[in-house]
């Protein structure tokens, strides 16, 4: 048999798929509709580059502010006109399967929030095989321990990830504050097209510099974790939004559908929405844009990042 162990009453569907269906399931390039898959991976780091850029020149910004020791340990901050000592902070988490990608070309949604009094923080992390898993995620916490020490009069902190940085921002969910010696003032979660199991990935090309064991794997999966574990909401308004592009492959749909199901088992304030009309990438360049559904500012129905959903403290 060339599935990957299990019969067919073995829990999850990926492990009665063949070693190319997986492969296939986990390669989001090859789901986007409009383009190729390489020019759609060309056309992700054209439309970050040209936005970072944008960001960089229009506004007035911090740029490789260190948040720890370590070389790659750095953070972009992008402030709105408006100065004002209780900002909201948007915190985002570029993707890449960990192994790509950098926060010098993932400020995506920087010029529709800064234009809405938003702060927003493109967090850099030690991508593999220079990091691993382990590393990422304490880098990412200690990105959000930065950011909470240095604006203590922040109005609320958002996290945001694409793709593998849904993971590490929903990893965030299991975060020890207490040992960081901060409680950090957590007010939102936006997950765009996450990987909340990594048991899936062992078995792709992709796994090379990542994982090795199965405990790796679920130590570092908040699916896992808060399924066998449930640990409590810290604070019980925090809203988490797990979103998923209609044309994201269907193992990308069970990730998220399934990620979102067990926040809520679990007592968490989550909410579970497909995007129209978007494939794994294109969520990330809608987010460039001042009119779209989850940027604009004026108050729209669906939750997302502007800052009419946002909850205010005045
Ligand atoms: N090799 C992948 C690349 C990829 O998944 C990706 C690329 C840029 C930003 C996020 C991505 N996915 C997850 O982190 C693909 O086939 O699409």
């Amino acid at each position: 048999m060339d599935g990957l162990g299990g019969g067919p009453k073995c829990g999850a569907p990926w492990k009665r798929m063949s070693k190319e269906e997986l492969e296939n399931q986990y390669s989001p390039s090859r789901w986007v509709v409009r383009l190729g898959a390489e020019e759609a991976l060309r056309t992700y780091s054209q439309i970050g580059n040209e936005a970072t850029k944008r960001a960089q020149a229009t506004g007035r910004n911090l740029l490789d502010v260190p948040y720890g020791d370590g070389e790659g340990e750095k953070l972009d901050i992008y402030f709105p006109e408006a100065v004002s000592e209780a900002l909201p902070f948007l915190v985002f988490f570029h993707g890449g399967y960990w192994q790509s990608g950098s926060k010098d070309s993932s400020a995506f949604m920087v010029s529709p929030l800064t234009a809405q009094g938003v702060a927003v923080v493109i967090v850099a992390y030690d991508i593999a095989p220079k990091g691993t898993l382990d590393q990422m995620v304490d880098q990412v916490t200690q990105s959000i321990v930065f950011v909470q020490k240095q604006y203590p009069g922040n109005q609320g902190i958002y996290l945001c990830g694409h793709s593998a940085g849904a993971h590490l921002a929903a990893m965030m969910l299991l975060a020890n504050w207490t040992k960081r010696g901060v409680r950090p003032n957590l007010k939102g979660f936006f997950l765009v097209s996450g990987i909340y199991d990594l048991e899936p990935v062992m078995h792709t090309s992709e796994n090379a510099p990542l994982l090795t064991t199965l405990e790796d794997a679920q130590r570092n999966s908040p699916q896992w974790r808060l399924k066998t574990s449930p640990t409590q909401p810290v604070d019980p308004a925090c809203h988490i939004l797990v979103t998923v592009g209609q044309h994201d492959s269907p193992e990308f749909h069970r990730q998220s559908r399934e990620f979102y199901q067990t926040l809520r088992r679990g007592g968490w304030k989550a909410s579970f929405e497909e995007l129209h009309d978007v494939d794994h990438f294109e969520t990330l360049w809608n987010l460039t844009q001042k009119d779209y559904v989850l940027t604009q500012g004026d108050a729209g129905s669906s939750p997302g990042l502007g800052r009419s959903h946002m909850p205010r403290s005045n």
